[in-house]
């Protein structure tokens, strides 16, 4: 039952096991005053005499019971929380780890949303098992059976007629959980699809109302709604039959015990004393019976939810070594590089050089390959086949965070985190001096932006950086690399959010950043790359030319495609 839950729950394990003990103590505390009830009832009953201070002493016992039972409950609940938080802080540093050591290329497809729910809303699920079904469900199965046990002790006779209801209502119980379980899978599924869906639907608003597509966007959630209600209802239609017969079957435990001890008062075969003493005993079984059961069902869930999680993330962790980077320079080399996404190859086996202290830009059509080569220099994915080396060393046999601190990677759509700007820079290098931020700032023309907003350098960027344009997240996202100076620069369309009036001085930052370091730029705008040390032609993930401006207009015919098509571009853009 807690095999899934167990490694999570470590040292807090004990804490489960004292809410257990603590919820059992007070279960014996809560029957205890039935013992007490019946030292009353039966010389009552039975005409004997009973002493006053008898009377008080058994009442007095009850009310220590009573408040055993509830300051021990408590406590116990209290453990069982301590132990749940504790196990969910377990369960999501773990999936966290996970999360870290797959490819940064996965996570992303995984999707922000997707995430979300699993950290917050899956896990928080976990803890209603954990907190409440371990205990309570404990407590609850407890009672009856010690009250059962305590009856057979009265009358065995009458405690035979008492559970003779209980098989009945377990057999219903046990086809309802038969049933339920079959359908539990797709009932999960539909709502993990329909969150998905109310998260896409709310992220891509702008979208959709923009193109007008509310009625599209709004028919596929109404649909994901639609089929969630289907599979909850065709889940309870299975199940209600079976609900209904243990629901009404197990709370009336004296159904036989009534009419039939009744009978055997009258026979003298069992007392009055201990006929109703069995009554009032029975109370205590149908109800905690029927809790009990219900957080029964709840723990083939606890495993199956931890399951979902753990498979959520379970891709192949990112090939990676605890060596640090040991390479003798900063080349790269793509050798006969192969990459699909899932079974689509889009890289066929690319060979590719990058000199140290060069430039090489990446040019092709649109989907030819360029980002998803850079991404792989920045290791987001594994390759399929081939190796990327720098300097010497692949780039699977060193630490991930020694290729980071080896590359600046500013791609079109920087993050920028809910801190001030200045701190966004700051990431390039946390060691770094304010004056030195402040340098990085403006050597990446933010300047000009910074004395417009409120609190200059100290603005908040807002959530994702949304207080700034595009081409103002992109300029911070230069000072952060600037700051950063690593000997390797990928920038992937880094300017694309620059306006023409910026654009130069854009480019001058960009020289500055790039002075002296082995760089690999992916860039739309050809004249922007004109002057790289070598320019490499991507068509359909091959490897089509490569050489300067100069030779690839001469022996290229893809690239004179590509070079015209830029420039009558340009003239367009004039015209317009
Ligand atoms: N995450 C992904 N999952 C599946 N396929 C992808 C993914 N990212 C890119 N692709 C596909 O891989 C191919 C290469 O994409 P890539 O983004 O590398 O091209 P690109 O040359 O950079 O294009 P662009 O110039 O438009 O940015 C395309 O066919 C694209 O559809």
């Amino acid at each position: 039952m807690f095999k899934k839950v167990k490694p999570y729950m470590g040292e807090y394990m004990s804490y489960t096991k004292k809410a257990i003990l603590c919820v059992c103590i007070a279960i014996i505390f809560s029957v205890l005053p039935y013992f007490f009830l019946y030292q009353i009832i039966a010389p009552l009953i039975g005409g004997q005499e009973l002493s006053l201070t008898k009377v008080a002493m058994l009442i007095a016992f009850t009310a220590v019971c009573m408040a055993g039972n509830a300051l021990l409950y408590v406590k116990g609940l209290s453990y069982s929380h301590h132990s749940a938080y504790n196990t969910l802080k377990n369960i999501r540093i773990s999936l966290q780890k996970k999360l870290e050591a797959q490819p940064l290329g996965a996570i992303r497809e995984l999707g922000n949303g997707r995430i979300k729910k699993v950290f917050t809303d899956d896990i928080e699920t976990i803890e209603i098992l954990l907190a409440h079904a371990i205990p309570e469900g404990i407590a609850n199965l407890l009672i009856p059976v010690i009250v059962i046990l305590a009856m057979f002790f009265v009358d065995w006779k009458l405690a035979l007629l008492c559970i003779a209801a209980l098989p009945i209502g377990m057999f219903a119980m046990g086809m309802m959980f038969k049933a339920g379980t079959a359908k539990m899978g797709a009932y999960y599924a539909a709502g993990a699809k329909m969150n998905n869906t109310i998260i896409e639907y709310i992220n891509g608003m702008e979208v959709v109302k923009v193109f007008n597509r509310d009625g599209e966007s709004y028919a596929r959630l109404e649909n994901d709604i639609t089929s969630y209600r289907d599979f909850t209802l065709a889940w309870y239609k299975v199940c209600w039959p079976w609900m209904a017969l243990y629901s009404s079957i197990i709370p009336c435990i004296a159904l036989f015990a009534l009419p039939v001890g009744g009978w055997f008062v009258l026979q003298g075969w069992s007392s009055l004393a201990d006929f109703i003493l069995i009554l009032c005993m029975s109370f205590a079984v149908g109800t905690p019976v029927l809790k009990a059961l219900s957080f029964a069902g709840k723990f083939p869930q606890l495993n199956y939810k931890i399951d979902e999680l753990e498979k959520l993330i379970d891709n192949p962790p990112l090939k990676q070594s605890e060596r640090d980077f040991e390479g003798s320079s900063h080349g790269i080399r793509f050798e006969n590089v192969h990459f699909s996404y899932k079974d689509t190859e889009v890289l066929h086996g690319i060979d590719l050089a990058l000199k140290e202290g060069q430039m090489t830009a990446l040019v092709g059509e649109s989907g030819s390959g360029k980002s998803t080569l850079a991404k792989l220099l920045v290791h987001f994915y594994d390759l399929n086949g081939g190796r990327i080396t720098l300097g010497g060393q692949d780039i699977r046999d060193m630490k991930i965070e020694a290729l980071n601190d080896q590359i600046s990677y500013v791609s079109q759509e920087q993050f920028l985190f809910n801190t001030s700007l200045y701190e966004n820079i700051l990431i390039g290098r946390p060691t770094a001096s304010r004056e030195e931020v402040l340098e990085a700032a403006r050597r990446a023309q933010c300047d000009e932006f910074l004395a417009r907003v409120p609190q200059g350098i100290d603005t908040m960027a807002g959530d994702g950086g949304k207080m700034l344009s595009g081409g103002e997240r992109q300029r911070i996202s230069l000072a952060r690399a600037l700051l950063k100076n690593a000997p390797v620069i990928v920038l992937d369309e880094a300017t694309a959010f620059i306006d023409p009036e910026n654009e130069e001085k854009m480019n001058a930052a960009i020289s500055e950043v790039i002075a002296g370091k082995t760089v690999l730029v992916i860039a739309h705008r050809l004249h922007t790359i004109k002057n790289a040390d070598k320019i490499c032609v991507l068509n359909q993930g091959n490897l089509a030319a490569e050489g300067t401006h100069d030779e690839l207009l001469r022996s290229s015919d893809e690239y004179r495609r590509l070079w015209k098509a830029a420039e009558e571009s340009a003239v367009w853009e004039v015209r317009a």
